[in-house]
């Protein structure tokens, strides 16, 4: 059974869902090489326009990180972890191309660093949405605060971080987070026709208008803000606050 679906609909857009509903589409190792080999496909690709990453299922987009799997991860495995899908979510912000994240349900914890990560955020209505991180007694691991930081509004921003609540789309839609709330009754058809009118234009033209957004975040000066929140979540990783709440969360479902 794959972990993740890679799609290449026939006006350009890769559509890339990850396929754990079990789990509410939590991201493991696996998830992270199939993300990994997309992006890079989609920047090398000529045909391909745009990246739609989404979720299977009805409740979940992502829940973020895979926790029975890296809950036993101590100090350095940790740290190797949240540097290996922070450079995945750096390649995902920087990529050639328009990005849409389309929120099929819950986004949770690193669910909502990999929506941050695109250039869009379409969700259907009704999704709860959780930079909820703080509640675990860590920060955003993977990037995701630096780049609401660079996305929002500074006091929006540190809001939505600082609470560490699910907040309704709707909600995140007022804060300027998500860009549209789709009834959900054809996510994906939905989803196109808010694609049409990018997708009309050549791949050339998408690549250049992406590229003059992106290249401010390949400064140096950048790089390091991103990957110093990634080494502070490193050292709150083996706090007894986490672990604590790690384990609550494992032993409640
Ligand atoms: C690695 C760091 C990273 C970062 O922030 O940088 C992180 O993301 S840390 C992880 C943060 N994520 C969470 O804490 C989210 C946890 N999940 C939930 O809040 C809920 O599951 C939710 C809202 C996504 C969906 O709720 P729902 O009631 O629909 O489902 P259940 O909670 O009953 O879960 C069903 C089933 O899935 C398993 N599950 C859900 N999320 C995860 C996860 N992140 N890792 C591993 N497993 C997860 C849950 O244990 C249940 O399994 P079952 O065997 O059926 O009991």
């Amino acid at each position: 059974m794959t972990v993740a679906n890679i799609e290449h609909d026939r006006d350009g857009v890769v559509w890339f869902t990850i396929c754990r509903p079990e789990k509410r589409n939590a991201i493991n190792f696996e998830v992270m090489d199939k993300l990994k080999e997309t992006i890079k496909l989609v920047e090398n690709d000529r045909q391909a326009k745009m990246l739609v990453i989404t979720g299977t299922g009805e409740e979940a987009f992502c829940s973020g990180g895979d926790l029975s799997q890296f809950q036993h991860l101590q100090a350095e495995g940790a740290k190797q972890m949240l540097k290996r899908m922070g450079e995945l979510l750096y390649s995902l912000l920087t990529l050639s191309k328009p990005t849409v994240a389309l929120i099929n349900g819950a986004a949770m914890g690193g669910g909502c660093e990999l929506a941050s990560a695109c250039d869009f955020r379409y969700a259907k209505s009704g999704s709860k949405i959780g930079f909820i991180q703080g509640k675990l007694g860590i920060t955003t691991g993977w990037g995701g605060a630096t780049m609401l930081f660079e996305k929002l509004p500074y006091a929006q921003a540190l809001n939505i971080l600082l609470r560490a609540e699910r907040i309704q789309a709707e909600t995140m839609q007022a804060y300027g987070w998500i860009d549209a709330v789709l009834p959900g009754n054809d996510l994906r058809e939905e989803c196109r026709q808010l694609l049409a009118p990018y997708v009309s234009q050549s791949v050339a033209v998408l690549r250049a208008y992406k590229l003059a957004a992106v290249e401010k975040w390949k400064s140096d000066e950048f790089r390091m803000r991103f990957f110093a929140e990634i080494s502070r979540c490193a050292e709150l990783w083996g706090s007894e606050e986490h672990a604590k709440a790690v384990q609550a969360f494992l032993q409640k479902s």
